[in-house]
């Protein structure tokens, strides 16, 4: 029988499949996403980042012994000086500063993406957090990995510290942890909640899809 991680991941196959498929996706790993859209990107990713740190703090103090708070740390810890620091670097690239990406003003997706995670952290249960923050954590490190075994890394692009980076072994232990702490967990749960909880990861896989589409289209408020 799979994991309860396992069975959310084959429930949203069919959203993964398609960011898979997503050409700003497609486009990093064979060098060819054009560098406006990558710039615009990185400054939403970063906004997003911020809230990301915010929503890691909260779920330490919501933590119920010292292991799991001081893991949510230095997920906040990865996240704020590893993570946002290729952002900085890949900032700095585009003639941007922290400051620049600090203050620039966020993007409909990406706000809606962030207050979602927020909104559960802030509100749901130990299960539900980990299940929404999930397709972020984890996705990101399947899309890389998928990337660099079509030659992601070899393309000589700017985009290849972004997938060694997502690839990386430190990457994956933190996605890990989140999964096995839910898998122990999942014996416990009802029927009714797997299904809340599953619909809580197809809404984030969801999310994650519209972020890159977001970053495609180069997304503004409408009015
Ligand atoms: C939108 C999004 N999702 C996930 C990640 C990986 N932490 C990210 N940087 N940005």
């Amino acid at each position: 029988m799979n994991s309860f991680s396992e069975q959310l991941r084959a429930a949203g196959d069919e959203i993964w499949q398609q960011i898979h498929e997503h050409p700003f996706v497609v486009g990093m790993g064979d060098g060819t996403l054009e560098a406006e859209r990558f710039a615009y990107y990185m400054v939403q990713d970063y906004l997003y980042l911020i809230e990301y740190c915010r929503l890691f703090a909260l779920a330490a103090t919501k933590s119920a012994d010292l292991q799991t708070m001081g893991k949510f740390a230095e997920l906040l810890h990865a996240t704020l000086h590893v993570e946002m620091d290729l952002h900085r670097q890949y900032a700095a690239e585009f003639g941007l500063t922290p400051r620049d990406l600090e203050t620039a003003s966020i993007a409909p997706t990406a706000h809606a993406y962030s207050r979602h995670l927020l909104h559960t952290v802030q509100n749901g249960t130990i299960a539900e957090m980990i299940t929404a923050i999930l397709p972020c954590q984890w996705g990101y490190h399947e899309i890389a990995v998928r990337l660099k075994e079509r030659g992601g890394l070899d393309n000589g692009s700017r985009y290849t510290a972004w997938v060694a980076m997502y690839a990386s072994d430190e990457f994956k232990s933190l996605s890990d942890w989140l999964r096995g702490w839910l898998d122990d967990i999942a014996e416990d749960f009802t029927a009714a909640e797997r299904r809340r909880l599953t619909e809580l990861y197809l809404t984030g896989s969801r999310y994650e899809w519209m972020f890159w589409d977001m970053s495609y289209k180069m997304e503004t408020w409408p009015v």
